[in-house]
């Protein structure tokens, strides 16, 4: 199955798909030059690009200060100070996109959808009334929250990402996961995700309890009570799931076993196309339920999925995304901004000014 959807996947991809990646990937790309620099942004240089700029900066020192460390040791007795600009994170995101697809046996050849659930479940312990969890401290680094059930598995993304923080020590494990997250939808063909840096690492004693994340066991209603605890509403709900167009379930991490699409490393709408259009059952199995499509019996669902389009107020979403891929990149996009965003303290007035990272793909 891997190699069969692996080989659709290239296919997909050399073939550009010109339908994915729409307009919308490609519009918010606005690329300017100031001061001999090159910049990208989510929206267009306001009339004096200098305050943009400026903007920028107070965004990234006001969230995340300066990063003092010393490169060398021996040559200096002071330490130096740096300021990460946007060059600084691209190169970030450089180094990400090179290596996603280096481990031909892993998965379906790319570490990609396993770096979107890393920096989603590192973003959706948020709780909005105590303002407590999401992405600001990675606290998935410690016990109990990387051995919550939840996160079976994500030492894969965690233990990928080390090489990444050596080379680049200043950015912090948060924003470099997000940053992950971002870096890997946008590579695997999905819309721009524009980005803020300003995340802090924060230690064993913010990790949040167990049971924040959903269970896919379950139907709308825990949906409802999970997402709506983050602050979403049941349309960002349906966008979201989207994102299991990637990747597959793994027997030894959730239980569940193989992926919910025929190209899981290209982000497309199909996740909706197959859950209206294809017939589904239970799998005759030893494992948790799930369902299988009766056609080919290489797809999955979860219980979770299968709400979506048991609910009617979750249904219509479901099938105006299946309709229209260009309106499930925009609202895709705009949700995941949010997502990836919830409990981050970061400067005032930095929310119109977060970067887009130019492709390599
Ligand atoms: C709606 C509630 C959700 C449930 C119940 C759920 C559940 C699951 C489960 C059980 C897996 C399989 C894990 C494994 O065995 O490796 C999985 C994988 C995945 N999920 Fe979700 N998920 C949900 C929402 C989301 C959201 C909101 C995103 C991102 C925006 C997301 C992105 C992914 C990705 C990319 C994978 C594939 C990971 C891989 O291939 O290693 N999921 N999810």
């Amino acid at each position: 199955m891997a190699t069969a959807t692996r080989t659709l996947t290239r296919a997909l991809r050399t073939s550009a798909r010109p339908s994915t990646r729409s307009a919308f990937a490609a519009a918010p790309r606005v690329a300017f030059r100031q001061g001999g620099r090159r910049f990208y942004s989510s929206e267009s240089p306001k009339s004096s690009s200098s305050a943009w700029i400026w903007g920028v900066g107070a965004a990234v020192i006001g969230a995340g200060g300066f990063f003092v460390w010393q490169q060398d040791a021996s040559a200096s007795a002071e330490p130096k100070a740096f300021a990460p600009k946007f060059e600084d994170y691209q190169a970030v995101y450089n180094e990400i996109a090179g290596r996603l697809e280096e481990k031909e046996d892993y998965d379906d050849g790319s570490y990609g959808p396993v770096l979107v659930r890393l920096a989603w479940h590192a973003s959706g312990t948020f709780d909005k009334e105590t303002g407590t969890g999401g992405s600001n401290g990675a606290t998935m680094r410690f016990n109990p929250e990387a051995g919550h059930g939840a996160n079976a598995g994500l030492k894969a993304a965690r233990d990928f990402l080390e090489p990444v923080k050596e080379k680049f020590p200043w950015i912090t494990y948060s924003d470099l996961w997000i940053l992950a997250g971002v870096c890997a939808i946008q590579e695997m063909l999905g819309p721009a995700i524009p980005y803020r840096p300003g995340r802090s690492d924060r230690d064993v004693t913010a990790c949040t309890p167990d049971g924040r994340l959903p269970d896919a066991a379950q139907g709308q209603d825990h949906l409802r009570n999970i997402f709506y605890r983050m602050g979403f509403n049941d349309q960002q709900i349906v966008a979201l799931a989207g994102a299991h167009a990637l990747g597959r379930c793994h027997k030894d991490r959730s239980g569940f076993d193989g992926p919910w699409t025929f190209s899981p490393t290209v982000l497309t709408n199909d996740f909706y196309n197959l859950l209206l259009n294809e017939k589904w059952q239970w799998k005759k199995w030893g494992g948790p339920k799930q369902y299988e499509d009766s056609k080919t019996k290489s797809l999955m669902m979860l219980p979770a999925d299968m709400a979506l389009v048991q609910d009617k107020k979750f249904k219509q979403w479901v099938e105006k995304y299946a309709a229209d891929n260009d309106l499930f990149f925009k609202d895709f996009s705009a949700v995941i901004v949010k997502l990836f965003e919830l409990g981050v303290p970061f400067a005032e007035g930095s929310e119109n000014q977060r970067w887009v990272f130019k492709t390599t793909a």
